[in-house]
């Protein structure tokens, strides 16, 4: 539906529980070192890690010590902004630490933590809160697709996880569809199944928040991508990038990713 030409890729490694400090000050050391071949370029995609919490300051002095051209985020966030939370993490914290994003709403958060859609509208809120924009997670189940369901369910999904939001937040969020029978299977969607998603969600904004709106927002697909599937998946006209779980531990598979349109 959307003109494309103004959303700028973002391709996006979410290293889930992977990956000490010491480590990360590798991985980004080595994807920052790939990623400066002047003879491919990357300068119309935004790259973006979400490490760990425990890695953001290594990362926050090795991007900024060394000015590379890699954004960092967070795997979560509290809702909260302070107080008595144990074992929470206040966005103002992420913020402090030059972080751009937090993902939120992320599957294995919604299924392990029991985390539903109220909640992550309150994360979201929060990183808005704080100058960050959230990348809101959603995603169908298995039996959804498979009973057909899956569009509507995600929409209602992507709606329940943006309450509250007005039409200027929503404007500084990503949103990430991410099918969960995709997430680490090897199982990746088909481009036209993202693609019939990634429409639908972004005419659903659209009609919450208006043309512009939607017509800005960016879009990922999440589950399973790789250097292999990512060029046909990342130009489909409503699909603005990746987020990429097993294969951004991999700088050299997810520099092929960031690099999707030199295949
Ligand atoms: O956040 C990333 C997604 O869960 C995808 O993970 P995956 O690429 O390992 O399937």
């Amino acid at each position: 539906m959307a003109e494309t030409t103004a959303r700028v890729p973002l391709i996006a490694g979410n290293w889930k529980m992977n990956l000490d400090h010491r480590e990360a000050v590798t991985l980004v050391q080595r994807l920052a070192w790939l990623l400066t071949d002047a003879d491919h370029d990357h300068e119309d995609v935004e790259v973006a890690v979400f490490p760990p919490f425990t890695d953001l300051r290594a990362v926050q002095v090795l991007v900024t010590g060394d000015r590379l051209d890699v954004a960092y985020g967070a795997q979560d966030l509290s809702p909260e902004d302070s107080g008595a939370y144990t074992g929470d993490v206040s966005g103002a914290f992420l913020a402090a630490l030059g972080c751009r994003y937090a993902i939120v709403g992320h599957s294995e958060r919604r299924t392990i933590h029991g985390e539903d859609d109220a909640l992550v509208a309150r994360k979201a809120a929060a990183a808005l809160r704080h100058g960050l924009s959230p990348v809101v997670c959603v995603g169908e189940g298995l039996d959804v697709r498979q009973a057909g369901r899956h569009v509507a369910h995600t929409v209602a999904q992507l709606e329940g996880s943006l309450v509250g939001l007005s039409a200027e937040d929503v404007a500084r969020t990503v949103v990430a569809y991410e099918p969960v029978w995709a997430i680490g299977t090897g199982e990746v969607a088909g481009a036209g199944d993202a693609q019939e998603m990634c429409a639908a969600l972004r005419a659903r904004v659209g009609e919450l928040h208006g043309d512009d709106v939607a017509a800005g927002l960016r879009i990922l697909y999440g589950g399973s991508v790789k250097s292999t599937s990512a060029p046909e998946l990342l130009t489909q006209p409503d699909v603005d990038g990746a987020l990429v779980g097993g294969a951004s531990l991999d700088a050299e598979e997810f520099a092929k990713i960031v690099r999707f349109d030199q295949a």
